[in-house]
């Protein structure tokens, strides 16, 4: 089995995570969520030192193959000298996010729904009183959960820095927030699991539809 960047991930291994990664695009895809190119995904392959296979850039989401994923490191560069295709522009704040937040996965898309709510409330959309919030690890009552929102920035460590800015670290009291909504682009969601990720993506994309909806 040949090895890759620098000989601690086999290529089997970053084969599995495409095969992953390309079901969870098409599914995506169907929701209308990475239309033209839009969005992009990865998951964590080793943690010491930080890699991540991530979605090729420029493809159309809706038809990735297994091997549509580059192997990234911490700083989202390649990690992979015999790969020569670019990964994800946005490839630098997964692996931040990834590091940050302990994640195993991270996935950002188009929803419209998203955009138009960062556009909306640029201070971090409030959400109570919903049984969906549930989904993202909060209790349905009695409490506030909000969704933060950056600024767009083509320079991943300035989205990084960003992020650090409105990220809250989870205590005993108060479960993480895993979405962050880029303005005027997208959203982020994350998760300790491909499956964890994909629940927090669709649940956190379902309560921005919502609000936006019911305040439209
Ligand atoms: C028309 S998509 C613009 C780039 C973007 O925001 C995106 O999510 C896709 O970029 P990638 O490099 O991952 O293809
Ligand atoms: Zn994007």
């Amino acid at each position: 089995m040949s090895i890759i960047a620098p000989e601690l991930v086999s290529r089997e291994r970053v084969r599995e995570a495409g095969r992953a990664l390309a079901a969870e695009s098409a599914r995506f895809a169907g929701y209308g969520w990475m239309r033209g190119t839009g969005g992009n995904l990865s998951v964590v392959v080793e943690r010491h030192p930080l890699l991540l296979a991530v979605t090729a850039s420029g493809l159309d989401k809706s038809e990735l193959t297994e091997r549509d994923v580059v192997l990234v490191g911490e700083d989202g560069g390649s990690a992979d000298p015999g790969d020569p295709r670019p990964p994800s522009a946005e490839a630098g704040l997964h692996a931040h996010i990834a590091a940050r937040t302990g994640a195993e996965a991270v996935f950002h898309v188009h929803a419209i729904d998203a955009v138009i709510a960062g556009h909306r409330w640029p201070d971090g959309v409030e959400i109570r009183d919903l049984e969906m919030l549930k989904g993202i690890g909060h209790p349905a009552h009695d409490a506030v959960v909000r969704i933060p929102v950056i600024q767009n920035h083509q320079d991943m460590a300035v989205e990084a820095a960003r992020f650090d800015e409105v990220y809250r670290t989870p205590t005993d009291e108060v479960p993480e927030v895993p979405a962050l909504i880029v303005a005027g682009h997208g959203m982020y969601a994350w998760g300790g699991s491909i499956s964890a990720a994909r629940r927090h993506l669709e649940v956190g994309e379902w309560l921005l539809r919502y609000l936006v909806d019911v305040t439209g």
